[in-house]
């Protein structure tokens, strides 16, 4: 029974019981309930004495002991004791509004391990060939087969850049080890113009230049035909000396074409003609679907270049694609549709995935992005040699430390060391007037200039066309207004140098190797970092020296700023134009900019034409629509339509014998369909 025992504070019952006692009781709880709170009290100082200083405590011993039991005095006093600070009563107290909360740090975003750890490239800066010691000439390198070497010689290409060091032989090594040892996925994040494509294409060259039989084993996808070309390009150089086929599958030819030379077709059975496929996404769909014997199920390599790029959510549908075809032809080996040579080769391709390999000057951190291409262990490659520096963002407190934080990406957005940064500021009205009067300063002779449009590259080329007239400057347009094989013969015309300028619109900013370029112009402020750091990287390639000017207003000026900060970046040098430039060409750029108006007018006039005709294109095709749905006619009706069309036709004729009448001339009418003759007839009949 005396587990259930309740014991109840009995001091009320006393209380009750004594009377006039209860009255001593009170005051001796109360003295007793005070003293407690005085020991809690002095506790809690001593642990904060404690915290903020111990020497200070040491030698305040003494003043300490007697303030506290002054202290314990004044909290005997019980009104002291009990008394609230200064709060009104019917006022809310907000939780947190004394600032707290502003003090708490931001929540960091914490990345996967292999994104906060990467593998760091040595050698940010790539030395000149002739400092280069003669152990890193590339016949040294064992890692390298003779063909290889033969054609990089060919390439005028005499040492290895840093990421090119890096990776290769990673790869090659990855790839000596026997099943069932998968190497692991990599992405790698270097500067533009740091070499990239043979840091992929040297090792899946030699890895499969002993095959026996010709199948796609390797699949280079890139953002745009140009690129895939360029890098074809590259590719087929390093197989030349070796009996691999390469392929190039771009919008720049037609489909058929592709087709028969990717796949031949012998006694009913299909064979891959290309061992190395190089492609775009768009078009990669187009042969998964349509192109009968393109077979996927031997890829031992699928590299994505610009690999950022590509996985944003226009190009999704691709990997869906590619998926499914390389599983599909997976289970038809499975369910015995394609019979496999022997068990191995059934289990080896049973859940065999690709290689990934992913390139980029600027690869995404964000991790689910990333899933999608499902990696497999995933390991990345960077050539930042130090962790961005980040400030402490406690608020209110003057605390400036600097740390890393683990939770960045390091090589997200990383700009060649050879590269020089400056900046112009001018007026909107003249923009392109600057532009012309820097060409001019500078003696520039091979410059890109970017805006964030193609029709503001079109109509900057027209202005600037005016302006040099009188000079030796040739500038043209480079955008995506113009066809694959105009934009192909431009670029060959910069690099022969019959072009000094291009104006080119951001579909061009990526990736695209163009020798020698002095200087990118920003002619408008780049919409994100990731755009800025591929247009910069047009110029300082390879180790050479290259200049890029952003022009701004002063409106633009905080932007600017606050995009260079994503990656840690300031303004550069200030470069500036004479003030007089606009006094200068007045003549010139009245007369440049009159001829905009007028072309802009015309072209305005030309598309409000064509919207005009499409209009009435449609209109007709709906009426015919209309008329195809009406009521056969009846024998009476087909009647009188035969006799209007004789009546018709002696019409006719007689105004073939007098070709002068007005109303021939005039009424030249579309030719109508059947259906629209009949439906006229019928409408004369009802009338
Ligand atoms: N080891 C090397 N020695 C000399 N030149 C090289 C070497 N490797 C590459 N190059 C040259 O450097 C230039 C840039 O190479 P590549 O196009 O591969 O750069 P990238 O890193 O892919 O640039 P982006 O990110 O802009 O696409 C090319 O002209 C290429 O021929």
């Amino acid at each position: 029974m005396e587990l259930f025992t309740v014991n109840r504070y009995t001091e009320d019952l006393k209380e009750q019981n004594d009377g006039v006692q209860g009255t001593n009781n009170e005051d001796e709880i109360l003295q007793k309930l005070l003293k407690k709170a005085a020991k809690r009290k002095r506790k809690h100082e001593n642990i904060e004495v404690v915290e903020t200083s111990i020497s200070e405590k040491e030698t305040s011993d003494v003043k300490e002991e007697e303030s506290k039991e002054e202290r314990v005095e004044q909290l005997e006093k019980p009104l002291e004791v009990v008394e609230e600070p200064d709060v009104p009563s019917n006022e809310f107290q907000v939780l947190g509004g004394d600032g707290s909360a502003a003090k708490k740090k931001k929540v960091e975003m914490q990345l996967p391990n292999w994104l906060a750890h990467p593998t760091i490239i040595e050698g940010g800066s790539l030395q000149p060939e002739d400092e280069i010691p003669a152990s890193e000439a590339i016949d040294q390198l064992d890692y390298l087969e003779k063909y290889t070497c033969e054609a990089l010689k060919q390439m005028k290409i005499k040492r290895l850049f840093p990421v090119q060091k890096q990776v290769i032989p990673w790869i090659l090594e990855a790839h000596a080890k026997p099943p069932p040892f998968r190497p692991r996925d990599i992405c790698v994040s270097a500067p533009t113009g740091s070499g990239k494509t043979l840091a992929f294409a040297i090792p899946i060259v030699q890895l499969l230049s002993q095959r026996v039989e010709c199948k796609v084993r390797a699949l280079i996808v890139l953002p745009v035909a140009e690129l895939a070309l360029q890098v074809y390009r590259v590719i087929s150089k390093l197989c030349s000396k070796t009996e691999l086929e390469v392929c190039l599958l771009s919008k720049q030819h037609k489909l058929e074409d592709e087709q028969e030379k990717v796949v031949e077709q012998y006694k009913g059975k299909y064979y891959s003609k290309a061992d190395i496929v190089v492609t775009t996404p768009g078009r990669l769909v187009e042969h998964l679907h349509a192109t009968k014997g393109f077979c996927l199920k031997s890829l031992k390599f699928l590299v994505i270049d610009e690999a950022d790029r590509i996985m944003d959510a226009v190009f999704q549908n691709w990997l869906y694609h590619l998926d499914s075809h390389v599983k599909e032809t997976t289970d038809q080996l499975l369910a015995g549709t394609q019979a496999p040579l022997c068990y191995a080769e059934l289990q080896s391709s049973f859940g065999k995935q690709p290689h990934k390999l992913l390139f980029s000057a600027t690869l995404s951190q964000d991790p689910e992005k990333l899933q999608n291409l499902r990696l497999f262990q995933p390991r990345l490659f960077t050539t930042v040699l130090t962790m961005p520096v980040l400030k402490d963002i406690t608020e209110g407190e003057a605390d400036t430390e600097a740390h890393t934080d683990p939770g960045q990406f390091v090589g997200r957005y990383t700009t060649p060391a050879e590269l020089t940064e400056q900046y112009c500021v001018t007026e909107l009205r003249l923009k392109p007037l600057t532009v012309f009067a820097l060409v001019e300063k500078y003696k520039w002779k091979r410059f890109l200039c970017f805006t964030n449009s193609s029709d503001q590259a079109s109509r900057l080329t027209f202005v600037l066309k005016v302006l040099f007239k009188k000079y030796s400057t040739i500038v043209s347009e480079l955008s995506g207004n113009l066809s694959a094989r105009v934009r192909k013969e431009k670029l060959k015309d910069f690099s022969a140098g019959k072009i000094n300028g291009l104006i080119c619109s951001d579909a061009l900013a990526r990736g695209i190797d163009v020798a020698d370029v002095d200087v990118v112009l920003s002619y408008e402020t780049p919409r994100h970092i990731t755009t800025y750091i591929h247009r910069v990287g047009r110029t300082a390639r390879a180790g050479r020296k290259g200049t890029a000017v952003t022009l701004l207003t002063e409106q633009d000026m905080a932007l600017f700023k606050k995009i260079l900060s994503d990656a840690d970046k300031e303004l550069g040098e200030e470069i500036h134009v004479s003030p007089d430039i606009e006094i200068q060409h007045a003549v010139d750029y009245k007369e440049a900019l009159d001829h905009l108006r007028r072309e802009n007018e015309k072209n305005k006039n030309k598309k409000a034409a064509e919207k005009n005709r499409v209009a009435t294109k449609a209109m007709l095709h709906k009426k015919q629509e209309e008329t195809a749905t009406v009521r056969p006619l009846t024998l009476m009706e087909k009647l009188q339509v035969k006799a209007n069309q004789i009546l018709l036709s002696s019409s006719k004729s007689s105004e073939r014998q007098n070709p002068k009448t007005k109303a021939n001339k005039a009424t030249k009418l579309p030719k109508e369909t059947k259906k629209q003759i009949i439906a006229k007839q019928r409408k004369t009949i009802e009338n």
